[in-house]
């Protein structure tokens, strides 16, 4: 008959403890087993991974949006940096990420350029925001030039788009450029733009607001919105379309009240 296996008893070396010896033996068995479990983890990782693409294979997918071209020109004017106070810088800033992500993800994009990107509105930028840094040029791009560095030549190529005109903005043509003052000013500074645009000796136009919705309030719209706009335009028929899409409904709403209890919409 075999005798039965004993165990072999440990030689503890001297001068230390049995836990000690017990700690390191553990930590040598977990050495030992390191790698292997690396690999098992890996594969669990790629087995769970797998399981999630077939589950997913049965649903429906979404459309990622191809974009077309409108082929013409955006360029936000923020040349205004000293005119607003912080808080309004950083509702410029959380407007251009609204235009961002804007021209991101509608059918239609429009060639984007902030100009006379600096002062604090970078600096917001830089420090509350340092990813822009990794946007698409095709979506929106950013430089430290004044906006006539970025203008065709030929300015009766370029409009400023301003509420205070009575020219009416009818159609967006390929190949023409659309300025939008990057500025929140809370009604301060009024005639900024036009007064710019017309030192410059760019054509002014206005959004076709009153010919086509009732809204109340100021015309004066944000940024943001009126950059929407210019993106949203060939996704519509009208400006109509546009307008009731891009504009807050809270605004048409009220006016709408007013309207039948017969006050202004002004
Ligand atoms: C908040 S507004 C700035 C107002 C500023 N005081 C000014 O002088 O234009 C932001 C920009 O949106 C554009 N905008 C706003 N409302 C508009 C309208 N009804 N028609 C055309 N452009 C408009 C203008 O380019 C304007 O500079």
């Amino acid at each position: 008959m075999e005798k039965p296996e004993h165990r072999v008893k440990p030689v503890i070396p001297e001068g230390m403890s049995k836990s000690a010896w017990k700690k390191e033996q553990r930590r040598l068995r977990w050495d030992a087993n390191r790698d292997k479990m690396r690999i098992q983890r890996k594969e669990k990782r790629k087995a769970v991974k797998e399981s999630r693409k077939l589950k997913n294979a049965d649903k429906p997918k979404k459309d990622k949006v191809v974009q077309q071209d409108s082929g013409y020109s955006v360029v936000v004017d923020c040349a205004f940096d000293d005119m607003m106070l912080d808080k309004e810088i950083v509702s410029t800033s959380n407007q251009l990420v609204t235009s961002y992500a804007d021209n991101k993800k509608y059918p239609y994009r429009v060639d984007l350029t902030v100009t006379s990107f600096g002062k604090r509105l970078k600096e917001r930028f830089d420090t509350v925001l340092p990813h822009y840094a990794n946007w698409k040029p095709e979506h929106m791009k950013f430089t430290p030039e004044s906006l006539e560095s970025v203008l065709p030549e030929d300015y009766s190529k370029a409009v400023y788009l301003t509420a205070d005109t009575d020219e009416i903005l009818e159609t967006l043509e390929p190949g023409m450029t659309y300025i939008v003052g990057g500025i929140v000013d809370k009604g301060r500074h009024k005639l900024l733009c036009k007064k710019k645009a017309d030192e410059l000796g760019i054509p002014t136009k206005r959004l076709p607001i009153d010919e086509y919705i009732k809204i109340s309030g100021r015309r004066v719209l944000a940024t943001s919105h009126v950059v929407e706009m210019l993106i949203r335009r060939n996704e519509f028929d009208s400006w109509k379309e546009v307008f009731e899409s891009v504009i807050p409904l809270r605004k048409v709403k009220k006016a709408a009240e007013e309207t039948e209890e017969g006050e202004e919409t002004e």
